[in-house]
């Protein structure tokens, strides 16, 4: 069901340009408001050139289609888009509070409480995704920005895909890719399960757990799954075990995102509504 807004046709002079909010890889992300309604939007701006040279075109248009079709409280909403000569536009979901890993660098480590409701909010986010046959495949802090009320927004689908067409094309950082992807073998939905264990283990560490100097260590810890957990204090036992059974190397073994809802470390720091509240 497409709204009023996703068949307009929209242009530059339907906004206001406010602020840059940040620079993604292929562009800029503006603060903008649209003139007739004054709603308050995220206008992410991409050169055509550069989507050229880098031939991402094709996936551009499969996460416009993506994002533009799923509705849920922890995903950003794409609300529309536009071109002109040079550049794309992505009318977005603003996300009032920003990027998270801006907030994981603040605060080095999150508490068990707050990255447990994150972690909850994400999987409800995966388990609503997989009913729609898509995998995120790129769940980073980077890929996450956080609404006015503090809640997790997962941004930038553009490593995702229907699983009817796995593509095995490699990107970015290998921190966060399961086993399957880094031997670039067939993957199903549970490579996000994989992801979000690598984020938790991330939230409640400061650092990714299978973080090397080089490709090719980062590769080897990945792949003979060499997870280690220094000694941090407060963190309760639960959570390790929650952790070794997503960073599982068999991906049919790993822990069930719906299991991990009911998983006791989750129920008992994870806040109902989602929303950490500090
Ligand atoms: C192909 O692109 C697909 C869509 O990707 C994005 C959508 C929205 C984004 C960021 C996206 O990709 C990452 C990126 O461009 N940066 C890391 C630089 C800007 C960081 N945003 C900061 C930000 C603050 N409040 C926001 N409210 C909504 N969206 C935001 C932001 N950013």
């Amino acid at each position: 069901e497409s709204t009023a807004a996703e068949k307009k046709r929209w242009s530059l002079n339907d906004f206001d340009i406010g602020k840059p909010l940040g620079r993604g890889k292929f562009g800029h992300v503006y603060f903008a408001r649209e003139k007739r309604s004054k709603h308050i939007v995220a206008l992410k701006v991409l050169f055509k050139n550069q989507l050229k040279q880098s031939q991402v075109e094709h996936q551009l248009r499969r996460e416009v289609e993506i994002q533009s079709h799923l509705r849920h409280p922890n995903i950003l909403r794409l609300y529309g888009y536009f071109y002109d000569q040079k550049r794309v536009y992505l009318i977005l979901e603003y996300a009032a509070k920003g990027e998270l890993y801006k907030e994981l660098q603040n605060c080095k480590y999150f508490s068990e409480r707050r990255a447990a409701t994150y972690v909850a909010s994400l999987a409800r986010a995966l388990i609503y995704c997989h009913g729609k046959h898509v995998i995120h495949r790129d769940i980073k802090p980077e890929n996450l920005l956080i609404g006015s009320k503090g809640e997790l927004k997962i941004a930038d689908f553009g490593w995702s895909v229907h699983t009817f067409n796995r593509r095995r094309t490699m990107c970015g950082t290998l921190d966060y890719l399961p086993p399957e992807m880094v031997e670039s073998v067939e993957h199903d939905a549970n490579v996000d399960i994989w992801s979000l264990g690598v984020l938790c283990y991330e939230f409640l560490y400061g650092v990714p757990p299978f973080e090397a100097k080089e490709h090719s260590d980062t590769y080897r810890r990945i792949i003979q799954v060499d997870l280690k957990f220094p000694p941090r204090p407060i963190i309760s036992s639960g959570n390790l075990i929650t952790l070794a059974q997503m960073l599982v190397k068999d991906s049919s073994k790993r822990l069930p995102l719906h299991k991990l809802l009911e998983h006791p470390w989750i129920v008992q720091n994870a806040d109902p509504s989602g929303v950490y509240r500090g």
